[in-house]
């Protein structure tokens, strides 16, 4: 199955779904989340034997709450010693939260936590093992009010050195579960996020991980619903009835995986030009590196050819450093329509060295005209950003791989708003496909989260955080190298949309398979490996 993130307003229709069918209760419901959670900190701090343990639960005003009425009541049961506070009024509590409150409220006390004068959990708890976040879910969609910050304040609840652990039921309170992005300035934190059903972009997205700690996730009965099956691909999200971008609403985001890429690890039997020609456009003198880095990566990912084309003043120093890469001289616009006509060459790759001067621009303007499969990165996509006519010409074969700099340079208004603190459940995934839609191609947005759109409104994100991080990543070239990936899985003949969600995960596995010490000339090397070990493990 493909993982699918359920955005709030998905998860909130699967639980509806779930509820009016009969099949369960919304108490029933709430009672097994908060089994979940016990269950998942139990895993997580398993306990010391017979040492009564201590926690505070922060409930809020809503069926998160309602979670955390649960959480206390199973872990007394447990022996903990345990003290509950409530951001709310008891009386408007909905109907399943209020339930447990009052079944919480026949075994222990509920301290208010007033707007006004907010009371320190820490007087009434002492020294817990453990706080409970149990204030707002996947229904915060505002700053969080100044009384809730300041007891999460208190708790630690916003630093990385507090001195009990958090569980964040559902989100940290605080944080867009659409977005990952903190609703206020302050920034929440929690060890452990106990969540429902399925992940939530927010989990993964911007901020998330780092605000969400461990993240587990508990089935609360809900189906298969908000799950793909294997082999889900562009274009499917409409046709199996799903939102999608193209209606205007937050879209169906699915988690990159080593399912997308398995099937690449074989080539099937054939000739060279089964396998596709990119050519890859190089700078001038001195600034050839980064085109022989991209062609590298696009010749080891299964292009069945792979030319680099540069200026004369070039030819000698690129000469000197390839061998199974071929080499053509291309000294302006004229000399890559030319090239082109040559309709085996089925992708241009272009941007990294490129420089942004009239050359360039001709280059660019050529390539686009030419209606081939294109990948333009780095200088190609300021030289777009910086032509109107230039950024008009793009089409359906094309993709653009913009890191978050690049990204501002094209689309200057979709970034101020993905950056504003008052547009905090805009996420990357909406700027990714909103960029995608006014461009008219795909668009890799890169970044530890990196999200794939294309026009038609398909999204998916490749989360290279928590135990998928690739600190590595960060050095010299390793964006040429993917361009590279993507321009070579564009020549074997995958869509624009499938060879950027493809290319992106396994630029990430083959440095996480390299580790520290990590140069990009390391990337391109290190996918025999990585090809090699999906097939054996079925990973
Ligand atoms: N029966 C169900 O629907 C289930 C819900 N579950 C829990 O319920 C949560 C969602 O519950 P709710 O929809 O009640 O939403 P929340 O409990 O997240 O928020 C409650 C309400 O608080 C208000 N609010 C949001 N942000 C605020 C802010 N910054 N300041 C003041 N008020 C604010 C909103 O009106 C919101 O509806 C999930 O995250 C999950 O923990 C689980 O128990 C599973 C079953
Ligand atoms: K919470």
């Amino acid at each position: 199955m493909a993982e699918i993130l359920l955005n709030a307003a998905r998860m909130r229709a699967l639980e509806q779904a779930v509820m009016v069918s009969g099949l369960v209760s919304g108490r029933e419901l709430m009672e097994r989340a908060g089994r979940g959670a016990v269950a998942a900190i139990e895993t997580e701090w398993p306990g010391p034997g017979t040492m009564p343990r201590r926690a505070g639960v922060l409930c809020g005003p809503g069926n998160n709450g309602g979670d955390g009425f649960v959480v206390a009541r199973l872990l007394r049961e447990k022996g903990w010693e345990v003290e509950v506070f409530l951001y709310g009024d008891p009386e408007k509590l909905p109907p399943d939260a209020r339930t447990n409150y009052e079944l919480w409220s026949k075994i222990g006390e509920v301290h208010n936590l007033p707007e006004e004068h907010t009371e320190d959990p820490l007087l009434y708890v002492g020294r817990p093992d453990l706080w409970i976040d149990a204030v707002f879910g996947i229904g915060q969609t505002r700053a969080l009010p100044d009384a809730v910050v300041d007891v999460l304040h208190r708790i630690g609840g916003g630093s990385s050195d507090r001195a009990a652990p958090v569980v964040a039921i559902d989100l940290p309170s605080g944080l867009s579960s659409d977005s990952g992005k903190p609703l206020q300035a302050f920034r929440p934190a929690a060890d452990l996020t106990v969540t429902f059903h399925g992940r939530k972009p927010g989990h993964l997205l911007a901020d998330g991980p780092a605000c969400c700690g461990n993240v587990r996730v508990v089935d609360i009965g809900l189906g298969s619903g908000g799950n793909l099956p294997s082999g889900w691909k562009s274009g499917q999200a409409a046709a199996s009835g799903e939102t999608t971008r193209a209606e205007g609403r937050m879209p169906l985001v699915r988690l990159i995986s080593a399912e997308d890429v398995r099937a690449l690890s074989s080539k099937e039997l054939g000739h060279k030009y089964d396998h596709g020609h990119a050519l890859v456009l190089a700078g001038p003198m001195g600034r050839t590196g980064a085109a022989r880095l991209s062609a590298r990566a696009a010749l080891r990912i299964g292009a069945g050819l792979v030319t680099v084309a540069a200026p004369g003043s070039a030819m000698m120093e690129c000469a000197a450093q390839l061998t199974a890469i071929m080499l053509r001289r291309c000294d302006d616009g004229a000399a890559l329509r030319d090239l082109l006509d040559d309709s085996r060459l089925n992708v241009v790759c272009l941007g990294p060295g490129l420089g942004t001067d009239k050359r360039a621009a001709g280059l660019v303007e050529a390539a686009l005209a030419s209606g081939r499969t294109c990948v333009l990165d780095a200088d190609a996509l300021t030289v777009i950003a910086g032509h109107e006519s230039l950024f008009a010409a793009l089409h359906g074969s094309c993709v653009l791989t913009p890191h978050a700099g690049e990204f501002a340079r094209l689309f200057p208004d979709i970034a101020e708003r993905l950056n504003a603190p008052e547009e905090a459940t805009y996420s990357k995934v909406e700027a990714a496909g909103d960029a995608a839609s006014r461009a008219g191609c795909t668009v890799l947005f890169k970044g530890p989260d990196t999200v794939v759109a294309d026009a038609s409104g398909c999204v998916a994100l490749n989360a290279a955080v928590r135990e998928r991080a690739a600190p590595w990543l960060a050095t010299a070239g390793t964006g040429d190298v993917l361009t590279g990936l993507v321009g070579g899985l564009l020549a074997r003949g995958l869509s624009p949309f499938d060879a950027a969600c493809s290319a992106t995960w396994l630029h990430v596995e083959a440095a996480r398979a390299f580790g520290p010490g990590l140069v990009s000339e390391d990337l391109p090397e290190m996918l025999p490996h990585i090809f090699a070990s999906l097939n054996t493990s079925g990973c």
